[in-house]
């Protein structure tokens, strides 16, 4: 598969049935699309790369300022080394912001996902980050709510039928991401699935990342202007099983050239369950359940489902933040259905 044939689609075609009719045949039977007529210009683009280019060539001290070890809402910069996808680590540097929300006391928490909800860590080096990165964030969740909402219409559903979960707005998480050159071939990002509603992928000039279709992997190469969809596990189980979040990675370039990508995850709200949706009797009859993997179980409580996430990718923000009593007690009885071992290594909860 090349750029010719994973679909495009036009965020302005979906006014109509043909438009619909298109989404939903690149979301169920590859779950991974290029999106174009989004409204984020390809300059615009650029410059948020750009932006992203002049982060990371900050002096190294600058970005520990902001490392994500400070934040137990799993906020800041990660150096190479410090993600781990797949049991492995990935060759990659990051920086991730969320929602900005003030931290819970202690007091208030009842259960450890509500430790996720906190303010973001912005470098005091680039005053120009925050501004531009939450104008970022609000478009492209803008994007999403918008792409969500046309989704549930192409499945033959009430086009509001998710809103309830999202409420006044999304539960919205975005990285700026540099894969620096390897000498030999390397693991990005490991193999894995996004856990929330839809993700949107901005990428340079430089390819990477691959898709999982049947038992190959196929290139996502960039297309000027496009922004890459892939759905993600909560509409896997909002659509029963007829949406699939599919598995895919990043393969670090060798050579010279370096990538650039900003990926931004859009979800419910922490605090939603999310509903399997009734699907008219053509498309209910194709959804067969969402897939069961004993070591990575899919949860229709969006918090733990997100936090499963962030705790297996950065163990060492895990450890520290949260495999303290009570909060130790309260995650093993959270994610009691799956391998200790894999929310917490060390400590084994
Ligand atoms: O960098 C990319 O192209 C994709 C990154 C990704 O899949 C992720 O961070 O979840
Ligand atoms: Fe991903």
């Amino acid at each position: 598969m090349n750029a010719a044939t994973l679909p495009i689609i036009s965020l302005t075609s979906l006014d109509s049935d043909e438009g619909l009719a298109q989404l939903r045949r690149a979301a169920s039977e590859v779950g991974f699309f290029y999106l174009i007529d989004h409204g984020l210009s390809d300059d615009a683009q650029q410059e948020y790369l750009a932006l992203s280019r002049a982060f990371f060539q900050l002096p190294a001290e600058e970005k520990q300022r902001v490392d994500m070890i400070h934040s137990p809402h799993f906020r800041g910069y990660n150096a190479m080394g410090n993600e781990m996808t797949a049991g492995r680590l990935d060759a990659r540097e990051q920086f991730d912001w969320m929602n900005e929300e003030l931290a819970l006391s202690a007091e208030q928490l009842n259960h450890p996902w509500q430790k996720l909800i906190g303010p973001n860590l912005w470098p005091s080096a680039m005053p120009i980050l925050k501004p531009a990165l939450t104008t970022l964030q609000n478009k492209l969740s803008d994007i999403t709510v918008n792409l969500l909402q046309r989704l549930c219409e192409s499945l033959g559903v009430d086009g509001h039928a998710l809103d309830h979960t999202i409420g006044t707005q999304p539960y919205t998480h975005a990285k700026l991401i540099r894969y620096p050159a390897q000498a030999s071939p390397q693991q990005g990002v490991g193999a894995h699935k996004d856990p929330g509603y839809l993700t949107l992928v901005m990428q340079d000039a430089q390819s990477g990342l691959k898709v999982e279709r049947g038992d190959a992997w196929v290139g996502v190469p960039p297309i000027a202007g496009a922004l890459v969809v892939n759905i993600g596990e909560l509409l896997e189980l909002a659509s029963n099983g007829y949406l699939k979040a599919t598995n895919h990675k990043v393969e670090s370039p060798i050579q010279s050239a370096e990538r650039y990508s900003i990926a931004f995850f859009m979800a419910a709200q922490l605090s939603a369950t999310v509903p399997v949706l009734s699907l008219p009797p053509e498309l209910k009859s194709r959804a067969l359940g969402p897939s069961v993997d004993p070591s990575n179980p899919l949860m229709t409580d969006v918090g733990n489902n997100v936090l499963k996430g962030r705790l297996r990718s950065h163990p060492h923000v895990t450890r520290k933040h949260y495999c303290d009593e009570p909060l130790r007690h309260l995650l093993a009885k959270s994610f009691a259905h799956m391998p200790t071992a894999d929310i917490c290594d060390e400590c084994r909860l």
